[in-house]
């Protein structure tokens, strides 16, 4: 009997210089920089830049990078088209991912081009994955499409597209602070995946394309959403108690809870659970950290689990007046120079995933019986 090691737990499937998730220690590091040492301290777009390149830019390199990822922010009209068209009930993540499916038919996207037109396709999905979620938004309430703009960083331009004003300094930085927490984390299950339709030598949309149907499951992104939710549906900090206990006696997942590289506390929970706390008190609305802190005490305390990024990044999201199911949207724009910089990488040194399955079937030697005697 071959070890079977289900979900890939434990195994090591490739080598990578992009990010390092040290579960044990509850440390994150992009390229060498601990996630501690970059929130706050770097945009986004710098992030951006250092996975691209595995260096932080200096200002001129930055400006080239930033130059570009504005210059690519016009969506093609058929793109558009279809998120005027698209159901307004539609999930905003689903409407991405098949908008990004359609990019894909817009140019010719072969990984044997040039590298530099894997970047170019690279930078372009950075840009445009915000436009598409944004627009999408605005189309689905019946709003008008904000004329795309240039003198605005990625956050403040989603905000931007997404209420149609020019957003306050202080949540551009919330939100860029956000994506910068989300861009990177390794062998999570959507770069994975990235990395797997990748390693077939398919194209940057279709790994893309799966990247995001992998991260809108409720056990990865989609966990932000169900936070909320969860949230909602206890409606005061005095029920958490009884909630939680009565949603463990069924063995319900609790959302935003658990993961499974870190043992100890996820190193961008606490970045978020500060915002949140701050933005909550602003708001007058202290309730929604103070249901999430007791939650979060009673699973550490019942099951020794901690929260995730997804936790506090549900009430962050919330707090700037985001509609819910645009928290897991949020994640796959900040994530999407994660999963490009990992395509890349795979096929810089591309080997073909495909790893071996135990079989539990049937016993061998099945013998056809004919259909109309089964
Ligand atoms: C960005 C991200 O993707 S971060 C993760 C986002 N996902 C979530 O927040 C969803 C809730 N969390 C989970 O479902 C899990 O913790 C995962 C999927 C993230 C990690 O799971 P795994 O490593 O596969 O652990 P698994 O699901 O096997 O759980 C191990 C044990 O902990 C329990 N457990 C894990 N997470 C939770 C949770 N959130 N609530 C209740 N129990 C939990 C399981 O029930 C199981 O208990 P048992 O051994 O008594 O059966
Ligand atoms: O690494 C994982 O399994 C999930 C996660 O936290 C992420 O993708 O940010």
């Amino acid at each position: 009997m071959a070890v079977v090691s289900k979900g890939l737990e434990g195994i090591v499937a490739a080598e990578t210089r992009l990010g390092e998730v040290k579960g044990a220690e509850g440390i994150l590091f992009y390229c060498g920089y601990d996630i501690n040492e970059l929130a706050g301290k770097v945009s986004y777009e710098e992030v951006v830049y250092l996975l691209f390149y595995q260096k932080l830019p200096n200002r001129a390199e930055l400006e080239k990078l930033t130059t570009a990822l504005r210059a690519e922010r016009e969506l093609p009209q058929g793109v558009i088209d279809y998120l005027l068209a698209a159901p307004k009930k539609a999930k905003p993540i689903d409407i991405m991912r098949t908008a990004v499916s359609m990019l894909g038919s817009y140019e010719l996207n072969r990984h044997d081009v040039d590298v530099s037109e894997n970047l170019a396709t690279a930078i372009r999905l950075v840009s445009q994955i915000g436009v598409i979620a944004a627009y999408f938004h605005r189309a689905r309430t019946g709003k008008e499409l904000p004329p795309i703009r240039k003198d605005l960083s990625e956050a403040a331009h989603f905000l931007y597209l997404m209420t149609g004003e020019v957003p306050s300094k202080e949540a551009e930085k919330t939100l860029d602070v956000a994506y910068v927490l989300h861009a990177e984390h390794g062998f999570n299950a959507s770069t994975f995946t990235a990395r797997v339709v990748a390693s077939t030598l398919s194209d940057m949309y279709s790994a893309i394309s799966a990247a995001i149907g992998a991260l809108k499951g409720p056990l990865h992104g989609g966990a932000n959403e169900g936070v909320i939710h969860m949230l909602e549906e206890i409606g005061s900090p005095d029920k958490v108690d009884a909630w939680v206990e009565d949603a463990l006696a069924q063995k319900k997942k609790i959302m935003g809870i658990g993961h499974r590289v870190y043992k100890v506390l996820d190193p961008r929970a606490p970045h978020l659970r500060e915002m949140a706390i701050q933005l909550t008190a602003q708001l007058g609305e202290a309730k929604w950290i103070q249901m999430s802190e007791r939650i979060a005490e009673i699973m550490r305390e019942r099951k020794g689990l901690n929260a995730n990024v997804d936790f506090y990044s549900a009430t962050v999201y919330y707090s700037l007046d985001i509609p819910t199911d645009l928290f897991t949207p949020i994640f796959a724009i900040a994530r999407m120079s994660g999963w490009t910089a990992h395509v890349l990488e795979q096929w810089s040194e591309n080997r073909l995933f495909r790893p071996l399955s135990e079989y539990v079937g049937r016993p061998y030697g099945q013998k056809v019986v004919p259909i109309d005697e089964r």
